[in-house]
């Protein structure tokens, strides 16, 4: 996940587009970057860091122009470290072109040598965005052939990257003195959604709360395999480029990854943290009596409207018994085990007199590696907890993930090959409840019933592109560095034996 955003406006969009990418901050912590537009001139500046830091005043004054994009950047492919992989990429040819993605290439490798080998397009980094963009710039190449670029060749270029191009892309493009073009992939496992400003403007982003934070109004999301294009005067126009398109949205955005206040895919995420607590309420009934729990605290941020519904539901007292340090970012998308784990004990601390002699249920939204969980418990304990119960709302996290999300290899997960006792006893806990992965899909499904299916693998181990082997995997990660100094040694990631885990 990374956060894309990008604007045509009748005014300067520097501002905006930063707006919007303060608003898109917990999809990207690592890097951030702008380009506009300017009479067919691009002016970017792009760095490593949060947007806060990455732009200066004297950054933004150099960010002419009305049109433009941005990103928010996640690694997930490449080197995490690398300046460069920043976005949005650039090329010079067909025409100039700049940028951005949300999502995560299963094929890049391949492409790679293909962009080499047959098309003959430089690729400078590791990163499986400028293959993306490589690949778009060459379709529409192929498909204007010299001649000055139409909607109509727009979309025909679209049509082989969805042929081409395997994976999950969330896509916005600015096409030197022409226009920006949005694309989803086939299955819309990464959002995009389009909405207007009182002036007719257009701002495309990847989540509603970019939108709406800027006052523009959300029209409705791009839909898998349709492209859209609107051009410097604002006019949109769309096809549908995917041969077969079904709405699989990934469902960790529901659980963890979006805003709660955003709406994707017709489905309020809040709503659907509600009802995963809902359905979590029945699950934890059926493991620990409700009158062994005395308190229902909840571990910041994610997870409070899961763990208000389940409390209200069992009928017990929600209290707050951590409390966040809002200067420190969201540790699961840091990359580097050993700042995850300083950072938990760094981001909450704990208020004693919520803890002392009582029993409580503690409620994350999901459990991943496990370092948030095994701190926390061990904070409840020291706090002078009775009993340490805690629960997920999403089931556990098993298999990895090749979509955009940090999950790369399986020994990493707490939860692979435990059973839920091994995993109870690797965080140390007194019960430990899960949401199971049907409950799960139906509380968030029940939201929009035209969502074809989730994209749910790290729950499920299905792939909904339905093309991953564990060769495949394995390949992904070969392409991965800088993510953490034991990359290459995943053992040092697994728990519970990690040195710095
Ligand atoms: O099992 P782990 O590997 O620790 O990952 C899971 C934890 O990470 C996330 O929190 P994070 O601090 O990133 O963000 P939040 O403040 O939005 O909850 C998530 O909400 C869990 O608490
Ligand atoms: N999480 C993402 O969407 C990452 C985009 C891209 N794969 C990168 O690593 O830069
Ligand atoms: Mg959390």
């Amino acid at each position: 996940m990374c956060g894309i955003v990008g604007v045509v406006s009748t005014s300067p969009v520097n501002q905006l587009i930063y707006d919007a990418l303060l608003l898109l901050q917990h999809r990207g912590q690592d890097a951030a970057g702008i380009v506009t537009q300017l009479e067919r001139k691009f002016y970017m500046h792009k760095a490593k860091g949060m947007v806060r830091d990455t732009f200066r005043t004297r950054n933004m004054r150099a960010l002419p122009g009305n049109i433009g994009l941005g990103q928010v950047r996640y690694p997930t492919a490449g080197n995490a470290h690398s300046e460069e992989e920043a976005q949005p990429f650039y090329v010079n040819a067909p025409f100039g072109i700049v940028m951005v993605h949300n999502g995560n290439l299963t094929n890049a490798k391949q492409l790679r040598a293909e962009l080499a080998d047959t098309d003959h397009r430089h690729t400078n980094t590791d990163s499986d965005s400028e293959v993306l963009l490589n690949v778009l710039a060459h379709e529409l190449a192929r498909a204007t052939s010299g001649a000055p670029l139409k909607t109509v060749d727009v979309f025909k270029a679209v049509r082989a990257v969805h042929k081409r191009v395997k994976g999950s892309y969330a896509v916005i493009a600015l096409i030197a003195g022409y226009g920006l073009l949005a694309f989803r992939d086939p299955y819309g496992i990464r959002p995009l959604c389009l909405g207007r400003g009182a002036d007719g403007s257009v701002m495309l982003g990847s989540e509603s709360v970019a939108l709406e934070g800027n006052l523009y109004t959300l029209e409705r999301d791009i839909a898998p395999g349709e492209a859209v294009f609107v051009g410097t005067d604002g006019s949109v126009q769309t096809e549908q480029c995917a041969d077969k398109a079904e709405l699989h949205p990934c469902i960790f955005e529901y659980v963890y990854l979006a805003r709660p206040d955003s709406v994707m895919d017709g489905i309020s995420v809040y709503q659907a943290r509600l009802n995963l607590g809902e359905s979590l309420a029945k699950r934890v009934i059926s493991t620990v009596p409700p009158n062994e729990i005395d308190v229902i605290i909840p571990i910041p941020e994610s997870s409070r409207p899961s763990a208000m519904q389940l409390a209200q539901l069992l009928g017990l007292p929600y209290r707050e018994g951590f409390v966040k340090n809002r200067y420190v970012g969201r540790t699961f998308i840091m990359p580097g085990q050993g700042a995850r784990k300083k950072s938990v004990r760094q981001k909450l601390n704990a208020i004693s007199s919520e803890f002392k002699g009582r029993n409580v249920l503690l409620v994350d939204d999901s459990i991943v590696r496990g370092t948030t969980s095994k701190e926390i418990v061990q904070m409840a304990r020291d706090a002078g907890a009775s009993k340490v119960y805690l629960a997920s709302a999403a089931p556990p996290v098993r298999f990895p993930n090749v979509y955009g999300i940090d999950m790369p290899t399986k020994s990493e997960l707490v939860a692979h090959d435990r059973t839920v006792e091994e995993i109870r006893q690797v965080i140390g806990c007194d019960a430990l409840i899960y949401q199971d992965v049907d409950g799960m899909k139906k509380a968030i499904g029940a939201l929009n019933p035209a969502v074809n299916g989730f994209e749910a693998s790290c729950f499920d181990g299905v792939y909904v592109t339905g093309d991953i082997s564990e060769g495949d995997i394995a390949a992904l990660n070969a392409g991965r560095t800088g993510a953490e100094e034991g990359d290459a040694d995943t053992s040092r990631l697994s728990l519970p034996n990690a040195q710095d885990a």
